[in-house]
């Protein structure tokens, strides 16, 4: 018996093995012992995670795959979490120590995952997963194209983002309509900001909002001083700047409001 896939929970059973491995092999295994997989389904991801030295824990929202895996995992069955993960009090599990995130993850909520990784990163070190190959490319860009935005920017500012490979949507059952991105986000060194983090939040997505328009427009809500706004930087596109500079910018803004 496998389980019945259910739309509203984003799944897309993996059904090519290779490809569950090499996810699998993305994990670099540097400074943690530990693998929290989200979403395991059926579990073909999490039979390569469990091949590794790490410990192998487990989230899963639909309790026919938790049944599921508990009939045929039998040595995880006290590491599957029956729960959402976005429910989840990240501080309370795995006795506070460091763990990485994977995931074939639901589109759904993929973005949210990553959002509430950055809020735990104190605990993730790292995070490698398959999203909607234009969610991987977005979180991942550089500077000047157009999918560089608020996801590239928050998420760069405290992890080092790779895309590493496509996956088409025929190694899926049922085949979403679009191709898959496998990324891999590894925590900064230093990964806490020199500036307040929710100004720069708010800086960050107030620029991105009008994207096409110049840092000087877009930024008129924050009534910065005439002197700040004659600075090169806000002549530019949000586009164009880097994380440091968005990081220095949000240093300059909450200095002028003195
Ligand atoms: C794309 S499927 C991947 C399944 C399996 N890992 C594979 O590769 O075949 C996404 C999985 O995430 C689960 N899921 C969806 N929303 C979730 C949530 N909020 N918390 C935990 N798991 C969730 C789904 O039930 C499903 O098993």
């Amino acid at each position: 018996m496998s389980v019945r896939a259910k739309k509203h929970l984003g799944q897309h059973f993996l059904k090519d093995e290779n490809i569950a491995k090499k996810i699998a092999d993305t994990l670099t295994e540097n400074n943690y012992d530990t693998v929290l997989e989200i979403g395991p389904g059926m579990g073909v991801l999490t039979k390569y995670l469990l091949q590794k030295k790490l410990t192998t824990h487990v989230i899963e929202i639909d309790t026919e795959s938790v049944e599921y895996l508990k009939a045929h995992y039998l040595n995880l069955a006290d590491r599957i979490i029956s729960k959402d993960f976005l429910k989840l009090d990240i501080s309370t599990i795995l006795n506070n120590e460091q763990f990485a995130i994977i995931g074939n993850f639901p589109y759904n909520i993929s973005t949210q995952i990553v959002f509430k990784t950055i809020e735990n990163r104190n605990l993730i070190p790292e995070l490698c997963g398959m999203f909607q190959k234009e969610v991987a490319k977005r979180i991942a860009e550089k500077p000047g194209s157009k999918a560089y935005g608020i996801l590239s920017v928050l998420t760069q500012a405290f992890y080092d983002a790779e895309y590493l490979f496509t996956v088409p949507p025929s190694v899926f059952n049922p085949p979403p309509k679009v191709d898959s991105g496998v990324i891999r986000l590894i925590r900064k060194e230093n990964y806490n900001l020199p500036v307040d983090e929710k100004l720069f939040f708010k800086v960050v997505k107030t620029a991105f909002n009008q994207r096409r328009k110049t840092m000087r427009n877009s930024l008129k809500s924050f009534n910065l001083s005439d002197k700040l706004r004659e600075d090169t930087i806000f002549a530019q596109r949000p586009e164009q700047l880097s994380v440091e500079e968005f990081i220095n910018l949000t240093k300059s803004i909450a200095n002028d409001a003195i």
